[in-house]
């Protein structure tokens, strides 16, 4: 029988995830995964050994394209025999944020950064890594040839390590030496960052073939994870997607490139040739993982304390910059309860203010996203904490917006599937995913009430 599904992977912070897909409606017939390594510079060879054993488990005897999303900004800098140079850096690694001021001063300013390239570089930025490594570590730069993204160098190498590797222009355009403006690569800032040139991979068109990998299976071009799942999810007009992973995102398609000067929202291309602007932050699903932790309890009770809890948690606020915080540019942040009373004090409270404290984060994105005039009239949530019923409960009231929860699925997987049979049959298929309904807001002093308070600590007036 001739091979006739099509595989989509994600290759993400904390897993790789693989789903063999039925090209003529997208139905996900099996699917595997592997973790990943903690951390926030990891072996790339890691994620090739998980994506390999995900493959074996899935099997790709009757799949006939592949395509590869995966966490964009990663730096993997290789020699010129194609070995990595050091670990890949990734986009939650905060030690190049100085080499982002410094290059924001270089080139003249942020408002220059984003009229160039759509993007005021932060520490995420994969030019910024470019710049710490030819600074700290002179002696490993010297050795790099070549540097890629994450789904770069895993595309390449399922292609068989050809001359001359492929990207896209949704993940090239969080590279901070590519345009979204102009939609061209910018080797002069490539070079301003690290000091001298670097070979790139070319920027594949959408539906492009790139490669094959040994037993015959057709390679698209991949994109960044985001991207991908733009793609599988094709948010209408006002819609917004908030992916809550490891990340917390805010993006949707429009129709032009956004320059924010302030920073707040990079303006990055999608993967079907138009642009995708995009918050992220640092601090999601984990916030999640750290407040249940700290109450001793699984998801589910953690959801059922939030729950039990009254909004605005009797004052009690987290202000959720754990890991430092890119969206406020705050990379030396930490996190913080604020306003814990003796009769605040209750196991409610704390999860109740550890959910809302990350919603609220994710609301100061929508805000960024309305101020670049993209129109936000309802979010669709994805991501492992959107499987939390806490967060699903209370996005509606902290956001603001009418909220819809997507079912849950491997949305990055099945758009970088849905690039390969683009790639494979040579039109975008048609597919669309399952809607659910939507959870409207019933009160809208909620998120006044909850998001000023939040706002207090956030520009230090409450402390
Ligand atoms: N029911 C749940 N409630 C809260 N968080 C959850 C739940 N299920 C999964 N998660 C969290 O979601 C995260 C994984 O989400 P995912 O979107 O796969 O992340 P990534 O793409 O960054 O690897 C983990 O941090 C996990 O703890
Ligand atoms: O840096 C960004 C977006 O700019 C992140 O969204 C990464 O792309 C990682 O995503 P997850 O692994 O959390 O899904």
């Amino acid at each position: 029988m001739a091979p006739s599904y099509v595989a989509g992977v994600d290759s993400s912070t904390q897993a790789t995830k693989v789903l063999v897909v039925d090209p003529s409606d997208g139905t996900v017939v099996r699917e595997a995964r592997r973790p990943h390594p903690e951390g926030t510079e990891v072996d790339p060879r890691a994620w090739w050994d998980a994506l390999a054993g995900a493959l074996g488990e899935v099997g790709t005897d009757d799949v006939a394209a592949i395509g590869v999303a995966g966490q964009q900004h990663g730096m993997v800098l290789l020699d010129a025999d194609g070995q990595p140079v050091r670990d890949a850096l990734l986009w939650n690694d905060t030690r190049s944020a100085p080499d982002a001021r410094a290059l924001i001063d270089e080139l003249g300013g942020a408002e220059a950064w984003a009229e160039a390239v759509g993007t005021v570089p932060v520490a995420s930025i994969t030019a910024t890594k470019l710049r710490w490594t030819s600074r700290a570590e002179p002696e490993v730069a010297e050795r790099a040839q070549s540097v890629m993204l994450p789904h770069d160098w895993l595309t390449w190498r399922l292609a068989g390590s050809p001359d001359g590797a492929t990207t896209d222009r949704g993940d090239a355009s969080g590279t901070g030496y590519w345009s979204t403006v102009t939609g061209e690569y910018r080797p002069d800032l490539l070079e301003m960052a690290f000091g001298r040139g670097l070979d790139v991979p070319r920027v594949a068109s959408p539906g492009e073939v790139v490669g094959r990998t040994p037993d015959g299976l057709a390679i698209s071009a991949g994109t960044g994870d985001n991207a991908g799942a733009a793609l599988a999810i094709g948010p209408g007009p006002g819609e917004v997607v908030i992916s809550i992973g490891t990340s917390g995102t805010v993006f949707t398609g429009h129709d032009r490139p956004t320059t924010d000067a302030s920073g707040l929202v990079a303006g990055f291309a999608d993967a079907r040739g138009g642009y995708l602007p995009l918050i992220a932050t640092l601090n999601a699903a984990r916030v999640l993982g750290v407040g249940a932790g700290l109450l001793g309890v699984e998801f589910e009770e953690f959801d059922e304390l939030a729950l039990g809890a009254a909004p605005g948690a009797d004052g009690l606020v987290l202000l959720p910059y754990l890991d430092g915080e890119r969206t406020p540019d705050r990379p030396d942040a930490q996190g913080r309860y604020v306003g814990l009373t003796t009769a605040n004090a209750t196991r409610e409270n704390l999860a109740r203010a550890t959910v809302e404290g990350m919603l609220c984060g994710l609301a100061d994105g929508v805000d960024a996203l309305l101020a670049q005039g993209v129109p936000a009239r309802r979010a669709l949530l994805i991501g492992g904490g959107s499987r939390s019923r806490a967060v699903a409960t209370l996005a509606p009231e902290v956001l603001g917006l009418p909220v819809e929860v997507l079912a849950p699925q491997e949305y990055v997987a099945l758009g970088a599937a849905r690039q390969a049979a683009w790639a494979l049959q040579g039109e975008e298929p048609g597919w669309t995913v399952a809607r659910e309904s939507t959870r409207d807001v019933t009160d809208t002093s909620i998120s006044e009430q909850v998001r000023a308070r939040y706002a207090d600590v956030r520009d230090g007036r409450a402390r």
